[in-house]
């Protein structure tokens, strides 16, 4: 690893949109199907290596393959602690993690089994002492419709009634070209009632601009990825005006976005147009063991495409705290710990 590597690993780093079985890395995918050969599962079918790209229906395909690797709760625990040591060994101390409740008729998972093993992995990693704190957003998927959506907001609801904190929201995701956001608003709505936060994936495609119209009148804490809602990706101004009135950050993910190829180059990213309009953008990987990236390749894409300093890198993670969806007393902890490590990285 050369200076410039190290610098990047080193700066603490807030991740807050990383689909859990999308983070499943090299390692814990050869663990996974060593335990289940007969699915003649190989690793091209679960990555997407450098200078490759796919069509977003393809990289859908590879969640398939995935989920047919991780249907069980020993499976969850591995993937879950496994992605939780791998963020905090990138120099993550502050994850959310996201992921879509499942059932298995074939091992008898289900999905509160899925919510709690996920949930398990957590405390075990905090007791076993790993330098990171997390949270979970329970997802929701498009695909599935009005009544699955409620019954997540449900599920949602009750964990994070009794996680301890661990459940702080709910997440909006899966094909974005199927389904409309119409019909997941009652759902999304019972979710602000009660208290949960949201971050949507809006936009990730070019045909949405009603249904993100729609979904910002909520209006969402976070949104992921955002792509198409600037004018000058065919968006509109309103959008960006709603998005801006209520300063709702961006969770931006140039490897994924560039791979999926719904986002031609890294220098065509969207992330200038927010960054230049002084927006709060935060910097995540999305799936990093899907699109084989880390979050300080992120931060060092972002920073050599867009021309950052160090200390505009820097202040790119420090703003990352801002927009975290634990309590106050989290952020200000991070603040302080962040005060404390500028100096070991700047030395
Ligand atoms: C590439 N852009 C993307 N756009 C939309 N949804 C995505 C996504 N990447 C991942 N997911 C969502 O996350 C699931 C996998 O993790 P979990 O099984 O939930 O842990 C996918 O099935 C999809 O619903
Ligand atoms: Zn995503």
């Amino acid at each position: 690893m050369d200076g410039d590597d190290l610098f990047y690993r080193n700066i603490p780093k807030v991740e807050l949109h990383a689909h859990l079985n999308g983070s499943v890395s090299f390692q814990t995918i050869e663990k996974l199907i060593s335990r289940k050969p007969e699915l003649n599962i190989e690793h091209s079918m679960t990555a997407i290596g450098k200078g490759q790209r796919r069509t977003l229906d393809e990289c859908f395909e590879v969640f398939k393959v995935i989920h047919k690797l991780v249907d069980t709760e020993e499976a969850i625990l591995l993937v879950a602690t496994d992605v939780i040591r791998e963020f905090a060994a990138d120099g993550v101390k502050y994850l959310e993690l996201r992921s879509t409740p499942r059932e298995e008729k074939s091992t008898g998972l289900t999905k509160r089994t899925y919510l709690e093993t996920v949930i398990r992995a957590i405390q075990q990693c905090k007791t076993q002492g790993v330098d990171i704190d997390v949270r979970f957003l329970v997802a929701i998927d498009r695909r599935n419709g009005t009544e699955v959506a409620m019954e997540t907001v449900k599920l949602a609801e009750e964990f994070m009634l009794s996680s301890d904190g661990l459940v702080v929201g709910i997440d909006l995701s899966g094909d974005p070209t199927v389904g409309h956001g119409k019909e997941l608003l009652p759902a999304l709505e019972r979710a602000k009632n009660c208290g949960l936060k949201s971050s949507l994936h809006l936009s990730e495609v070019r045909s949405q601009l009603e249904e993100s119209d729609l979904l910002l009148n909520l209006p969402p804490d976070r949104i992921g990825h955002g792509t198409f809602l600037h004018p000058e990706m065919g968006g509109s101004q309103s959008l960006v005006d709603k998005v801006v009135k209520n300063n709702i950050p961006l969770e931006l993910c140039l490897t994924s976005n560039v791979k999926g190829q719904t986002v031609p180059s890294y220098s065509e990213h969207h992330f200038q147009y927010w960054y230049q309009l002084g927006h709060p953008c935060v910097l995540c990987t999305d799936d990093k063991g899907v699109f084989c990236t880390d979050l300080s390749q992120e931060y060092q894409l972002a920073a050599s495409t867009f021309g950052l300093s160090r200390e505009d890198v820097w202040k790119l993670s420090q703003r990352a705290i801002d927009c975290i969806f634990a309590e106050e007393a989290v952020k200000q902890r991070l603040r302080k710990r962040w005060n404390e490590l500028h100096g070991q990285v700047f030395q």
